[in-house]
């Protein structure tokens, strides 16, 4: 066999050469780490064969693998970071930090501290409208273009959502990212959530929403003055409620958190899912790979475990009523474009179903009852509100609850200022169509699109004045777009074209009338029932401090302490 002989100058030409001709593999072909195939051949052939060429010139073979790799991967990597930062890169002319340009470990590292939400905001203000936040990606916060990015002719779902996916099953409605099959998908979605099907779901909210207020009026206790209080997290409580009732809505129950307290730990499981989760959103390319190391993804596989369990008893069970499994399964099998829907996505609902519904009510709730209460003002004019339109009976009325129009301000107010997505809402142009306009900019296929909404929300061109803080007589003016309220004192500027909190277009919540509901409810009897105060001796600041943006928003403890009305 003929074994060709190099010099060492042409050895070290070789594996440059390799590195760039890799790199344009990879360009051209996207291949995953997790296709291992080709990565071991692309990642690992070269430099063991310029090792090889290496050899015949330097007789140790240590220093000849040592210069194989280095010649190789430096030519590689060095071929990686000059596109990224030269003028023919499609994103040259974006202004953004220089390590973002370069490598998406940077924001990744941003993710892992828990304030990529402020980072973000950070480079908005220091670089405009549009930034660069990775080497193909972009934050955009021009109003004028969300239509363009999230409305119906926008685009679809960016690569975070391959990050949450498990690859090995059929994706969740969330993380499907072609179009069609999306809105496929979509459909039962819709059905289960819609205005009809959520009225049959008020009787199980209100009873849930009963249990809470029972289970924290029983366990008030006599302090040492005498006043009958209870101190605790609001937060976990809000927890074991919104799980409890998602339990009922989607695995016909089996989840009793309020009454055991959380004896398996559900919550700090889906926690850690969650932070684990957070950080991968940057590599989508090396989840199915890093899914194989349980010290990183566990939690991940352990939650899926878990909720797939539940899945399945609730599909083996059948349903007594009408429930979102019901519609999501297509359990009366009416619809025809639902019968090729395999277990596996069914089982992936289920698990979507509690993630998307669960952590988000949690948190919004949280938010409330925190700015409520650092703005006794505010909460004393909803309390009278409540009392007003519920003079005699529980607060249950889920269409008198949806006319308050102080409690519609409050939570607006706090969706704004704590939205539950608070970065990575992302788009990019579906594959195959070359790249897609934002208003008079195009941007190229291979690029993502994020719009940060804790950017979006703050932002004073949007909502002014004070856009940091809690004014909900923001949301009191007319509906128009633009709005000003006739406040002596403030003029209120209101861009409700800027307010996204449940998203827009194909793939926006299709949970929100059964949030609103939720939340609503949960509001109102415990305004009806509590005086409620930040416990003596919480840390008030520390509730900002501790919030975490793990893609979906992650808040510590609230400490209140509750004492029951007169
Ligand atoms: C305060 C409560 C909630 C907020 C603020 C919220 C917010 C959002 C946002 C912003 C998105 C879209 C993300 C994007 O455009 O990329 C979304 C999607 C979604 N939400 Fe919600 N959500 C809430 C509660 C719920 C509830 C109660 C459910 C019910 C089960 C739910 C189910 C879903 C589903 C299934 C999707 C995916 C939609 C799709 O891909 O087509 N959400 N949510």
């Amino acid at each position: 066999m003929f074994v060709p002989s190099l010099t060492l100058r042409d050895s070290f030409l070789f594996a440059t050469t390799f590195g760039f001709v890799v790199h344009a593999i990879y360009k051209r072909y996207e291949t995953p780490p997790s296709d291992y195939l080709p990565t071991i051949l692309l990642l690992a052939f070269p430099p063991v064969v310029s090792t090889f060429f290496f050899h015949q010139n330097v007789s140790s073979l240590l220093i000849s693998i040592f210069l194989s790799i280095a010649t190789f991967y430096g030519a590689l990597l060095g071929s990686i970071v000059a596109y990224r930062l030269s003028p023919a890169h499609p994103l040259y002319r974006y202004p953004g930090p220089l390590a973002a340009k370069v490598s998406k470990l940077w924001m990744m590292r941003i993710t892992s501290q828990g304030k990529m939400h402020e980072y973000v905001r950070s480079l908005h203000e220091k670089y405009g409208m549009y930034v660069r936040i990775g080497p193909n990606e972009i934050s955009c916060i021009d109003v004028s273009v969300m239509h363009d990015i999230l409305g119906p002719n926008g685009m679809p779902k960016g690569p975070v959502w391959d990050a949450r996916r498990n690859p090995l099953t059929e994706p969740s409605l969330i993380a499907i990212r072609d179009t069609r099959e999306h809105s496929r998908r979509r459909k039962p979605w819709n059905r289960a959530l819609s205005t009809s099907a959520v009225k049959d779901y008020e009787p199980v909210i209100a009873k849930r929403v009963l249990q809470l207020a029972n289970t924290l009026a029983s366990a008030t206790q006599a302090d040492l003055n005498g006043k009958v209080v209870w101190n605790g997290d609001l937060s976990s409580w809000f927890g074991y409620y919104s799980f409890d009732f998602m339990g009922d809505m989607v695995f016909g129950g089996g989840f009793d958190l309020m009454r055991d307290k959380d004896k398996d730990g559900i919550r700090p499981l889906l926690r850690a899912r969650t932070k684990n989760l957070a950080s991968l959103i940057h590599v989508p390319w090396a989840t199915r790979f890093l899914l194989n190391f349980p010290s990183i993804t566990g939690n991940v596989r352990k939650f899926r475990e878990f909720a797939y369990g539940y899945a399945r008893r609730r599909k083996e069970m059948g349903s007594s009523v009408k429930d979102i499994f019901y519609h999501l399964t297509n359990e009366d099998g009416s619809q025809a474009n639902m019968q090729n829907v395999s277990v596996d996505a069914v089982l992936s609902s289920g698990e979507e179903a509690i993630v998307a519904a669960a952590d988000t009510v949690v948190n919004t709730l949280t938010g409330v009852f925190y700015y409520l209460l650092k703005h006794p003002r505010e909460l004393a004019r909803l309390r009278e509100e409540v009392d007003r339109v519920f003079p005699t009976e529980d607060a249950l009325d889920a269409s008198r609850l949806a006319g308050m129009d102080f409690m519609n301000a409050v939570i607006n107010e706090t969706l704004r200022l704590q939205p539950v997505i608070q970065t990575y809402m992302e788009r990019a142009p579906e594959k195959g169509s070359g790249g897609h306009w934002l208003g008079q900019r195009f941007i190229t296929e291979g690029t993502a699109v994020i719009t940060p909404l804790f950017t979006i929300h703050r932002d004073p061109s949007y909502f002014s004045p004070f856009p940091d803080d809690f004014y909900p007589d923001r949301w009191l003016s007319s509906n128009d777009s633009t709005t000003a309220s006739s406040d002596e004192k403030h003029k209120w500027h209101t861009n409700s074209a800027a307010f996204l909190p449940f998203s827009m277009g194909p793939a926006n919540c299709p949970g929100k009338n059964l949030a609103l509901i939720e939340m609503r409810m949960v509001i109102a009897v415990l305004l009806q029932r509590f005086e409620i105060d930040f416990e003596d001796g919480y840390d008030v600041a520390s509730y900002e401090r501790d919030l975490e943006d793990r893609f979906i928003t992650q808040v510590a403890q609230l400490r209140v302490s509750l004492r029951a009305r007169k």
